[in-house]
């Protein structure tokens, strides 16, 4: 991969450009404040007539396979957050004035197609570079609104960056940037694998899931409607209010992916050479306090999964009673 920290006049932002052989795209990251910087995607290229359909076939959707790959993402989001540890905060990387380059407009090669991928700015979409490939049809079509991007963006630069990266500046702003992207996307994608966990947890116990959602959507028409004469319906459902999320919440699993994250960023974050890095008691060093990223999953990564899982539920069924797959 290119990789180059340009500038743009209009308007004022860091870019990263990611060229491949069949297009030259590239990324820019530009900042509305300091602490909620905004990314911003552009792609020139378009999509050749003659491309032929490409259809993603892998698909395996049960609660086994899917979180597999949950555990699969963990290497990503733990590699990422290990890379952007090593730079400070670099706070110019999210200040747009801090450098131009005049007429640019950058661009990423074409993501954000794939019903796994969810982009952190919808309305400033690139067109596709490559062909689209075709995911099967495996989640309600409803899967399509539910976009929590914001939430991770914040919870990003607001709980995980300052713990993350020391602060000060160490010139590095092209790399900040780069990490930051990648880290963003890994975390993006891994919540809302929500989706696909709710979906496959839906199928297994539908009449279960059902009557949960129908509970909670009751309750939230409730609050709506009638706040006042409702009160007693209200008091009812208060009890059920958390039906829907304790069902789909296992804690021994929760606790085992937090001990596991624990364990993988010891291993991975382990700093490997000789007896210099090790502290004065003879210690292992670890490029990141490996309790952060356990601690990251507890408060944030996995409450939000469960966020999506919750919202693509209560989707999940419409109320005229047609369900999805
Ligand atoms: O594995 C599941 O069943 C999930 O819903 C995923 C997940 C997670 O985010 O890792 C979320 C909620 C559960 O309590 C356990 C784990």
């Amino acid at each position: 991969m290119e990789a180059k920290l340009l500038s743009a006049s209009s308007p004022p932002s860091f870019v990263v450009h990611m060229g491949t052989k069949f297009s030259r795209s590239s990324f820019v990251l530009t900042s509305l404040t300091r602490e909620f910087p905004v990314f911003k995607l552009h792609c020139s290229a378009g999509l050749s007539k003659k491309a032929k359909k490409r259809v993603d076939a892998s698909e395996n959707l049960t609660l086994k396979s899917v979180r597999c790959s949950l555990i699969r993402q963990e290497d990503s989001i733990i590699f990422s957050l290990l890379e952007r540890a090593q730079y400070c905060y670099n706070e110019n990387t999210y200040d747009p004035e801090a450098f131009s380059m005049d007429g640019f407009h950058g661009s990423l090669v074409g993501r954000y197609t794939s019903s796994d991928e969810h982009p952190f700015f919808p309305d400033d979409l690139p067109n596709h570079v490559l062909p689209h490939l075709e995911n099967p049809q495996v989640l309600h079509p409803i899967a399509d609104t539910i976009n929590i991007n914001p939430k991770v963006w914040q919870m990003y630069f607001k709980n995980i960056i300052p713990k993350l990266a020391k602060e000060g500046d160490d010139g590095n702003c092209r790399s900040t940037a780069i990490c930051d992207t990648m880290c963003l996307q890994a975390l993006s994608k891994r919540i809302h694998y929500g989706k696909y966990v709710a979906e496959c947890k839906y199928r297994a116990s539908p009449d279960d899931y059902e009557a949960a959602i129908r509970e909670q959507v009751l309750f939230m028409s409730c609050i709506q409607i009638k706040p006042v004469a409702g009160y007693g319906l209200m008091i009812n459902n208060l009890q059920d209010r958390d039906r829907l999320m304790s069902l789909l919440t296992y804690p021994l699993v929760e606790e085992s992916v937090k001990k596991r994250v624990e364990m993988k960023t010891m291993t991975y974050g382990q700093v490997v050479k000789d007896d210099a890095f090790k502290d004065e008691e003879g210690d292992s060093v670890y490029k990141i306090k490996p309790s952060l990223v356990a601690d990251i999953y507890g408060d944030w990564i996995m409450p939000l999964t469960k966020e999506v899982q919750v919202e693509y539920l209560l989707r999940r069924l419409d109320l005229d009673g047609s369900q999805g797959n």
